[in-house]
């Protein structure tokens, strides 16, 4: 196969956005089919773009389609489940959008489905491990050089959120996200979170608990914390400092022009995600396309998916209870026995 056919489930903020990165950035690879449960949405994307690309109404007839050999799920959270068992079942490789599923439980499902089909088709969509910036902070202290990496202090705010973004979906959706560079950079599970909720900005609905605090433990006794702000009002910012015994490093300082000048320093900020991140969606879809046709898969798997939800289970817990609460993991060795 020299050239993949991908199919894109659900073309709204982060699918439009996968769907004209395979078309005009992408080599390798060509968008073939999209599908929306708002066919109309799919149907005007694809007529802004060129090559021909099929609109497919039923999303589990896009996934078993002879002329889709891949697919990239940009459906909300609480679809991914039963489409990625479709896909599953027509052994297409697909790069499903974080969270994996809603909860734990499915998405130990959702490896154990795959680890019974012998082969690794899914990658779950945490491109900060493709960031330029989180891949050299990886590597500085994988060398070691700043001896052992203690502590991690994130950052994740969003200028706004929509109405319908609540106080759980701060943990599933965006802390997940540290969650998972926090498994990635330690290299050990997380397993203990609690979640505190300071008090709440006023400029959202009433009830909605944002900003969120958490501390994580980790396997190994290192802790990590995050404030996640999804209605920071300025604009999107992530930022990430690894503290180690005999050093510490920023990431996230912003992109572009820093000015320091009249005791004053600042620089611009990204609006969202898509600008902070483009070169690591980039990064990430021409690597998830050249795996898929070398028959493999290059980022985070299924166990990271499902290793992601259950922390986040433990975090809702948290957030409900104000207590700490360990984050109960299947064991590995049995999974995958
Ligand atoms: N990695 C990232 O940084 C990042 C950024 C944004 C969103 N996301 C993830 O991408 C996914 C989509 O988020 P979004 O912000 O684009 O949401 P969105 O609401 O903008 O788009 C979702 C689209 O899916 C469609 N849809 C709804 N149910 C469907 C179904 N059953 N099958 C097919 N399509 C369906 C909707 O009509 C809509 O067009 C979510 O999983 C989200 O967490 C990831
Ligand atoms: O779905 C989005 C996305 O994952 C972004 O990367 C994150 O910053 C947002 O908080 C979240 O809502």
């Amino acid at each position: 196969m020299s050239e993949l056919r991908v199919g894109v489930v659900g073309v709204g903020v982060m699918g439009a956005d996968h769907a004209e990165r395979l078309v005009r950035k992408t080599a390798g690879a060509r968008l073939a089919a999209v599908s929306d449960a708002d066919q109309a949405r799919a149907e005007a994307l694809a007529a802004g773009l060129s090559g021909g690309v099929r609109v497919v109404a039923d999303p589990l007839e896009l996934i078993a389609a002879d002329d889709v050999d891949a697919v990239i799920l940009a459906s909300p959270g609480f679809a991914h489940a039963e489409q990625l068992f479709a896909c599953l079942e027509h052994g297409k490789p697909v790069l499903c959008e974080k969270p994996l599923t809603m909860d734990a439980a499915s998405s130990l499902r959702v490896v154990e489905a795959e680890h019974k089909l012998g082969r690794q088709l899914i990658q779950v969509g945490f491109m900060r491990r493709f960031d330029p910036e989180y891949a050299a902070l990886k590597q500085l202290l994988d060398a070691g050089d700043l001896g052992r990496t203690l502590l991690l202090h994130n950052v994740h705010r969003n200028k706004t959120s929509t109405p319908s973004f609540r106080s759980e979906m701060i943990v599933r959706d965006s802390m997940v996200h540290e969650v998972d560079v926090t498994r990635w950079l330690f290299g050990e599970e997380i397993t203990r979170i609690t979640v505190h909720t300071p008090k709440p900005t006023s400029l959202v609905a009433d009830g909605v608990l944002d900003p969120q605090l958490a501390v994580f433990e980790l396997a190994g006794g290192a802790m990590a914390d995050v404030e996640v702000f999804v209605n920071f009002q300025v604009g999107y910012e992530v930022r990430c400092e690894a503290v180690a015994e005999r050093g510490s490093a920023t990431i996230g300082l912003g992109a572009g022009v820093f000015t320091r000048a009249n005791e004053r320093w600042g620089g611009a900020m990204p609006a969202d995600f898509r600008v902070r991140f483009e070169q690591a969606y980039d990064i990430e879809v021409q690597r998830w396309v050249d795996a898929t046709l070398r028959g493999e898969i290059d980022g985070p798997s299924a166990w990271d998916g499902y290793a992601a939800a259950a922390v986040c289970e433990a975090g809702l817990e948290s957030l409900s209870s104000g207590k700490p609460i360990d984050v109960a993991l299947a064991d590995r060795g049995e999974v995958f026995a």
